[in-house]
């Protein structure tokens, strides 16, 4: 089986349409006003006009208030939520979308992650500690003992140069990459995202590899 391919922390229409003609499966959209590539829901509306079909725009929140991810709802045609913080599952099934929960490898538990949110479609596993955003370019222990009651999606200093590693060790449903393919924060460059998604695909490009 392939490995899917998530662009996350995308903050301009263009750079949404590379990762997609890359080969990625889906972008992050990052609405936490701390961050550097927090998008606001009218640019969030642009970058995913700009997406072709079959690419799915995933939100992504952390600890925010149950009104403000409603709000972006409302707003934003998101595919599906991701969760960076320390929410609960009910509050994150409440909003009737698939969610994927994100675990803070460095000192985080997976399998206590995995056993609070049953209804996850995947688990996220990035490289920095719990509490702390995403887009850290940490990576963690890939040797790591993992739940498998889950899809897992692999991030945290994840590069064109490391995910094959990654992938034959972990053998995730999914990448995920951000800073890794950046020229600034938030600003993606295009060939390095268009080498992120060719190595993905060189590694575990089709069904039966
Ligand atoms: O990317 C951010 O700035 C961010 C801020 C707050 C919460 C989550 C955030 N990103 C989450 C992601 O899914 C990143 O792609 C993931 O952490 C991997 O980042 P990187 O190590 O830079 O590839």
């Amino acid at each position: 089986m392939r490995t899917r391919i998530k662009i996350c922390g995308v903050t301009r229409p263009e750079d949404a349409l590379a990762a997609a003609e890359a080969g990625a499966d889906a972008i992050g959209l990052v609405f936490h006003a701390a961050s550097p590539r927090a998008v606001d829901a009218a640019m969030a509306g642009r970058i995913i006009d700009r997406l072709p079909p079959l690419v799915a725009a995933v939100g992504l929140f952390m600890d925010a208030p149950r009104s403000r991810v409603v709000a972006v709802l409302d707003q934003v045609p998101l595919d599906l939520l991701q969760f960076h913080g320390n929410e609960p599952a009910d509050y994150c099934e409440s909003f009737h979308r698939r969610y994927i929960k994100s675990v803070g490898m460095a000192g985080g538990d997976a399998f206590a992650v995995a056993a609070a949110h049953p209804e996850a479609s995947a688990l996220l596993l990035d490289g920095h500690a719990p509490g702390d955003a995403g887009g850290s370019g940490q990576t963690f222990d890939w040797g790591s003992m993992l739940p498998d009651t889950h899809r897992i999606i692999v991030a945290g200093g994840l590069r064109a140069d490391n995910v094959a590693a990654a992938i034959k060790t972990i053998e995730p449903w999914g990448v995920d990459c951000s800073s890794g393919v950046e020229s600034a924060p938030g600003i993606k460059d295009r060939r390095q995202v268009a080498a992120f998604c060719q190595e993905v695909y060189r590694v575990k490009g089709n069904a039966g590899q």
